[in-house]
């Protein structure tokens, strides 16, 4: 499929490239000029309409977008709670109007509906835009749908390490945006912010950011603010038990009503997701302070290219049981650590755990003791949080050599449904089932 193979190019560092397509004059057309350079027609150094901003990712399908999309180079999380006085009806109007919009938006239009486009985007082209919606533990409570609600969102564990502040953790609904432009991104957030008066306001809201594409001279897997490598061994798509450990069953085929989950989920998240969302802070003047190597052991791969510390590249197998004179001690000691972070997350060290990682950077400027506040939005997919999610960060909570170096200042579960179908809204089988 060549819309693929020009995501791949362009974007490694997280998984495959479903849905994208590249735009090119098409949809992009509405709203874009086709600007090949400078507005004084002089060309420019580049034409970017036709690489990074024609690339378009389908906001309808079986899947919501913005999951296995290749990861932007900006994000917006933003958590929403219904207004006093909204319900399910309300609810359903502001999801109908918000998967208007996000089609639209994906599409590279401008958005009806919120008075007169704002115009922010103008002149781009959709820049990979996508636009995920979730609900969380506190939406069906507030739309009396507790019926409806999944077991999979029942709170999450309380962690030793935690330091969560709750007026930046869960809320009613959730919006992630993604797109390969920040007016782009802006864009969206503003138009569905808007859209979401007078049912919801804002709770919380955390902007992120990744490597821009093609800034590197081959595409390579992302670096988070730590300058490590981050994102090699995610679950890839190609994998046969991918589609088991990050979606939630379908429903059969040719059969309505019965339930095609596994029976711990209703049907109204088949195809869909849970994503859970933590920001944690790097405490990067305590990192910066230790050696290269001392930071590798942290990890347990190179901070170079990412290979394992028993050898080979990036993609190389990592070696548990291998050992090696270490200098210091002049033992034969492991290799990688038994608390290096990249050993005890393995799947293989969590009963079979898996999610699939899909983080931002942050920066939001330098505390009064001027420490930069400035992390990792981690975003991570599973099919079920409690076979992902929860028995790895159990285990790291226990004996993590990266525990020291960050701290979890917020966190949130939410229930991401199956794509909506074309004439349909995301939550349509939750809100009119
Ligand atoms: C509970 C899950 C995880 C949290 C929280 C987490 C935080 C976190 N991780 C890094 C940096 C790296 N993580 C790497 C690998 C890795 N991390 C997790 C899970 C959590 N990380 C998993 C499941 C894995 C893959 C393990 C495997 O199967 O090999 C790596 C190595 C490279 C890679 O595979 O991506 C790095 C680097 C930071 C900085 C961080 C919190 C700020
Ligand atoms: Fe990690």
């Amino acid at each position: 499929m060549a819309d693929h193979t020009i995501s791949r190019r362009r974007l490694l560092g997280t998984a495959g490239a479903t849905g994208l397509a590249l735009g090119a004059a098409g949809s992009a057309a509405g709203y874009a000029v086709a600007s090949s350079g400078f507005s004084d027609g002089s060309g420019g150094a580049g034409a970017a309409l036709t690489t990074l901003g024609a690339d378009e990712v389908m906001f309808h399908g079986k899947h919501q977008p913005g999951i296995t999309t290749p990861v932007q180079s900006r994000g917006h999380l933003v958590a929403f709670d219904l207004a006093a006085g909204s319900g399910r009806k309300e609810a359903a109007a502001l999801l109908r109007r918000w998967s208007t919009a996000a089609g639209q938006l994906m599409a590279g239009k401008p958005v009806d509906g919120a008075g007169p486009d704002t115009d922010i985007a103008r002149d781009a082209g959709p820049s990979a835009l996508t636009v995920t919606f979730g609900f969380g533990h506190s939406f069906f409570g507030r739309t009396g749908l507790e019926k409806q609600r999944p077991a999979a969102l029942d709170p999450l564990p309380d962690f030793s390490s935690d330091h969560l502040d709750k007026a930046r953790s869960n809320g009613d609904l959730w919006v992630q945006i993604g797109a390969n432009d920040p007016l782009v991104a802006f864009h969206a957030l503003r138009a569905l912010q808007r859209l979401a008066r007078p049912a919801a306001k804002v709770r919380w809201q955390m902007n992120g950011f990744n490597r821009s594409p093609g800034a590197t001279a081959r595409p390579m897997t992302t670096r988070n603010l730590m300058g490590q490598i981050d994102g090699t061994n995610n679950p890839q798509p190609s994998d046969d038990d991918f589609n088991q450990r990050i979606f939630v069953p379908g429903r059969p085929d040719g059969t309505d009503g019965t339930d095609g989950t596994d029976g711990t989920d209703p049907l109204w998240m088949a195809d869909g997701s849970y994503v859970v969302v933590r920001r944690i802070r790097m405490l990067l003047d305590d990192w910066e302070e230790l050696s290269t190597r001392a930071q590798e052991e942290v990890i347990g791969r190179r901070k170079s290219d990412g290979a394992p510390l028993t050898g080979g590249t990036e993609t190389t197998e990592m070696e548990l049981e291998k050992t090696g004179r270490d200098g210091r001690s002049g033992r034969d000691e492991l290799v990688v650590p038994l608390n290096a972070h990249a050993r005890i997350s393995r799947p293989d060290q969590n009963g079979g755990a898996a999610m699939l990682r899909r983080p931002f950077s942050y920066h939001d400027g330098f505390d009064a003791k001027g420490e930069p506040d400035a992390g990792l939005l981690f975003v991570c997919w599973q099919a079920n949080p409690l076979q992902g999610f929860v028995p790895v960060q159990r285990k790291l909570d226990r004996g993590d050599a990266l525990s020291a170096f960050i701290r979890h200042e917020a966190s949130g579960l939410f229930a991401v449904p199956g794509g909506a179908a074309a004439g349909e809204y995301v939550g349509q089988r939750l809100l009119e089932g």
